[in-house]
């Protein structure tokens, strides 16, 4: 009978396990060497310490031993094997890009006996675990998918409209042309000034389109259309782990993603107070610090800001800071509703015709004097908005090539009996801002800019003509 005796048995089981244990160890990493596509192995300072034959040829290196003692990101540019290293943990599937060839891996960290990340090895599994295809599929759309939106975006953020684009050839457009030239040639900021519709957005694209920055993007954000909440983060971004959820990662705010190039504020009246102040300051210092960052960003970002209230008004009440408004005032455009450029009306209509005849692949129509004279009693109070709707409208409930009276009547709504005096005329005090504006820009014009020449020429006082600059807002030219 073999006698039995305990502590020899666990001995021998314990040098058989340790054996077991290194044996199983050293034969996954040759099988595994041998299965993947590629095996890499860096030491704690993400240096290669060894590639395996495969994965040399998959890098398109000449030899094996050409990248040992690299930064393994010279080799692969798209490396996490540094991070492996520095963190000691595992990334057990990945998806890495290696050129135009997305490479599914493996990495783990290698411990010395005292626990210490001593290096990492990387596998390469490709496409050998049939499961992954799908995954891979996926990964690819998903990638196809972003750089497709990634596209759309960039051509968003292109500006769509030149100064060409903004009609009409009155003397209130033309003067509002010019000064978007001008506008265009410096790098001041602008204030557009306007109702609703009257072409604010379209002009700030003009203008961004014809600077300097054309090539840089240029981004809007309508004030009054974001969340007061998020306002902050909209404008300043996020810094990563700033926010639980979708944000978790940290976003770019407006006024990054706008660098180099134009941020236009849509309905810049609608800013909160606390936004006002930060916004005046990253203005000033021309830098930001993204929410939950404790560092700044510099940027260089021209504003271009649009309001269709009174700001000044704003500012009396204490709802506007006088030292932003100022800011932002520096040059400004006042744009003209369409009821004091009806000698406009036919040119924008013609101009939307054939917009929509391109767009719809349908022959271009016109427009009977007996329609544009319906058009003309329309007060307007959507301006070239609602003007350009009103011809979307017409071409697709009417057959006709000229469009007439007729297919305009049940488009308009009926204007309220004597209720207001005739809705095409100009109340008098827009009648009469108009004026002095045309006269003496006019002016200004035939005196090359001199403006002591162009009081003389108007018959008026220097002080005078220059009170009435500032209140027009022309004195910056
Ligand atoms: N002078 C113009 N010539 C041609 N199209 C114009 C003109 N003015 C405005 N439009 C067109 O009218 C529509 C409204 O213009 P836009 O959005 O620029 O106005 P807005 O003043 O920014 O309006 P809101 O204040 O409501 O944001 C756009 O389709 C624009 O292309």
């Amino acid at each position: 009978m073999p006698s039995h005796d305990p502590t020899k048995a666990s001995e021998e089981f314990f040098q058989d396990a340790s054996a077991i244990h290194r044996r199983a160890m050293q034969s996954l990493f040759d099988r595994l060497d041998r299965l993947c596509e590629g095996a890499i192995a860096v030491d704690r300072h993400a240096r290669v310490v060894w590639v395996n034959e495969k994965y040399a040829t998959l890098l398109g290196l000449p030899s094996a031993e050409a990248p040992v003692g690299r930064d393994v990101e010279e080799i692969i540019p798209n490396s996490l094997m540094r991070q492996v290293v520095q963190t000691g943990q595992p990334i057990l599937l990945d998806i890495m890009e290696f050129g135009s060839q997305p490479l599914v891996v493996t990495r783990m960290p290698l411990e010395d006996e005292a626990g210490r990340v001593i290096g990492a090895v990387g596998f390469v599994l490709y496409d050998r675990i049939h499961a992954l295809k799908p995954m891979v599929a996926k990964f690819m759309q998903l990638q196809n998918e972003l750089a497709e939106a990634r596209r759309r975006l960039a051509a968003e953020r292109r500006p769509r409209y030149s100064l060409a684009d903004y009609i009409g050839n009155s003397p209130a457009v033309l003067e509002v042309k010019r000064l978007a030239r001008r506008a265009a040639q410096q790098d001041a900021t602008v204030l557009l000034t306007g109702e609703t519709g009257t072409g604010k957005e379209l002009l700030a694209q003009a203008i961004h389109g014809s600077s300097l920055r054309k090539d840089k993007p240029f981004v809007a954000v309508n004030v009054a259309a974001v969340p007061e909440a998020l306002l902050e983060a909209e404008f300043f971004g996020t810094a990563p782990g700033a926010y639980t959820g979708a944000d978790r990662k940290g976003r770019d705010g407006k006024l990054k993603v706008a660098d180099g190039g134009t941020l236009f504020l849509d309905e810049i009246g609608d800013m909160p107070l606390d936004v006002q102040a930060k916004l005046l300051r990253a203005l000033q210092e021309q830098e930001i610090e993204p929410l939950g960052a404790n560092k700044v960003i510099r940027i260089d970002v021209r504003i271009i800001a649009a309001t269709h209230v009174d700001l000044e008004r704003l500012v009396e009440q204490g709802r506007f800071r006088p030292d932003l408004y100022y800011r932002l005032d520096v040059l400004r455009i006042e744009l003209p509703p369409l009821r004091l450029i009806k000698p406009d009306l036919e040119a924008l209509c013609e101009t939307f015709l054939d917009q929509i005849a391109a767009r719809t692949g349908t022959a271009v129509r016109s427009i009977s004097p007996g329609g544009l004279v319906a058009l003309s009693g329309h007060h307007w109070p959507g301006n070239m908005r609602e003007l350009r709707n009103t011809m979307e409208r017409a071409a697709a409930l009417s057959d006709n090539q000229l469009l007439t009276e007729e297919d305009f009547r049940g488009i308009l709504p009926k204007q309220a009996d004597g209720a207001a005096p005739p809705a095409s005329l100009p109340s008098y005090d827009e009648a009469l801002a108009l004026f002095e504006r045309t006269t003496l820009s006019t002016a200004l014009a035939a005196a090359g800019g001199k403006a002591a020449e162009a009081a003389k020429l108007l018959g008026m006082s220097r002080a005078n003509f220059y009170k009435k600059l500032a209140k027009l807002g022309l004195s910056q030219y």
